[in-house]
């Protein structure tokens, strides 16, 4: 293995850098084996999260009523195209989100730390920037259209 192929970290006492893992990735309890198993762990994830966070199963529910409200309201590709991407987005900065505060918490326990609060608000502020984001698209994308049936039917 090169040298620069692998994980390093100064080491103070001496000033050499001393390699910490390497590619073959040594400190992993497990490495997926084969691409299928990889999709197997991944499935693990978002089932996990669906069934732990309201949060994760909240814009679930949302990001699919807003992708058949689109098809519904006959969204052009590009459009629809936005909609998946920003639900998306949402739905991966939440996957995101738990998977930093299982690292945090896996770190500091229960214990107050400001680095881990950081982290964690951080953490959730990207989910709620996504969210915004989202909402901005719903405004431009579906109620407008939205609010053309309605006026049609109804007024
Ligand atoms: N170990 C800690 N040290 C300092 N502050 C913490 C710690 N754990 C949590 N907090 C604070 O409490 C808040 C809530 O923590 P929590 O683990 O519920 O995250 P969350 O993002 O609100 O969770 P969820 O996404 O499930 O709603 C964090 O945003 C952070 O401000």
């Amino acid at each position: 293995m090169p040298p620069d192929l692998q994980a390093q970290t100064p080491d103070r006492t001496n000033g050499k850098v001393v390699p910490i893992a390497t590619l073959n990735r040594d400190l992993s309890w497990q490495v997926a084996p084969s691409l299928w198993i990889s999709f197997k762990y991944a499935w693990a994830g978002v089932r996990y999260a669906f069934l732990t966070q309201r949060n994760f199963r909240i814009h679930v529910f949302v990001g699919t009523f807003a992708f058949c409200l689109g098809i519904f309201l006959h969204l052009s590709a590009v459009e629809m195209s936005v909609v998946g991407l920003t639900t998306g987005a949402v739905l991966a900065m939440e996957l995101l989100n738990t998977a930093l505060e299982s690292v945090v918490d896996l770190t500091v326990k229960q214990t107050y730390h400001e680095l881990a609060k950081i982290a964690k608000d951080c953490a959730a502020a990207a989910v709620l920037i996504s969210s915004l984001a989202a909402v901005s698209v719903a405004g431009s994308l579906l109620l407008p259209k939205l609010w053309l049936l309605i006026a049609a039917h109804l007024l």
